[in-house]
């Protein structure tokens, strides 16, 4: 299965990596604060940087990552998910580090979310060397005790963990953190089949006390406003803007519908 594959693949390449001198940042943004939905408000659209993936293959290259998390920010996008990972989806920690700068070149203070298989403390601490503001936490690849304590480790290095579920016994789990933010991913990682109405269900059981984020499937504006009646606070769009060569005018039409 692909997921076996990608943490093994992981595990190896943790073995060589190092702690960083630093992991200390002045930055704080309260990602849990600007995407919890109080009422009135709009679904907040999350957008992701890939250059592939297992489920999609080759995604545009076509802008550069400044130039396409640039637009993000510009249209409207609340969070920018920055793959971390560079076998399985061409990515690295350096860019988080490019995100980051560009965001604050442009003096906007959108989020950046590392997204990695994260198995090892050492993986939060770089990202948030690099400038992560948030870091996946998937209970798929983890221990039950390992979800509680890197949630924990994640906020003691200044990292909101974004805790990862696919199903009623893993947000279970998921529960038993103090995470703030818990993702409801619709494409089961094991066998990337999508489920959208599991994760609606799912998405529909997540207390009110923490941020309800659905994560992966969305294509269409008729799928963000239905997402929008919903209990969800805020959508992971991936996918449907890396095959963009320019990603503008879907993420504004997707911006606009989440606010209908
Ligand atoms: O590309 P999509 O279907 O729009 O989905 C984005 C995001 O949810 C997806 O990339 C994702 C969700 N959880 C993950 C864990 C690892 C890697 C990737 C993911």
């Amino acid at each position: 299965m692909i997921l076996d594959k990608i943490v093994s693949s992981k595990r190896a390449e943790i073995a060589a990596l190092k702690a960083p001198s630093a992991t200390a940042s002045g930055r704080h943004i309260d990602v849990a604060g600007l995407l919890k939905r109080r009422s009135g408000e709009p679904l907040r659209i999350l957008t992701e940087f890939k250059r592939k993936s297992p489920s999609a293959g080759e995604l545009s290259r076509t802008l550069s990552l400044a130039e396409r998390v640039t637009a993000y920010a510009k249209a409207g996008a609340s969070l920018v998910s920055v793959l971390c990972d560079g076998p399985f989806f061409g990515g690295s920690y350096d860019d988080v580090a490019e995100a980051r700068a560009v965001l604050d070149r442009a003096g906007r203070p959108v989020p950046i979310l590392a997204k990695e298989f994260i198995l090892d403390e050492v993986q939060l601490q770089i990202a948030r060397s690099k400038g992560a503001d948030a870091a996946l936490l998937i209970v798929r690849i983890l221990q039950p005790g390992e979800v509680v304590s890197l949630a924990k480790a994640a906020r003691e290095y200044g990292l909101e963990p974004l805790v990862e579920v696919a199903n009623e016994e893993e947000l279970a789990i998921a529960l038993r953190t103090d995470a703030r933010l818990i993702g409801v991913n619709a494409r089961d990682l094991d066998t990337l089949r999508m489920d959208p109405e599991r994760a609606a269900k799912i998405v529909a059981s997540i207390p009110d006390d923490r941020v309800a984020v659905h994560l992966s499937g969305l294509k269409t504006e008729d799928d963000v406003r239905a997402l929008s009646k919903g209990r969800a606070e805020a959508a992971l769009v991936g996918e449907i803007l890396m095959r963009q060569d320019d990603p503008t005018d879907l993420l504004t039409r997707f911006v606009a519908a989440a606010r209908e």
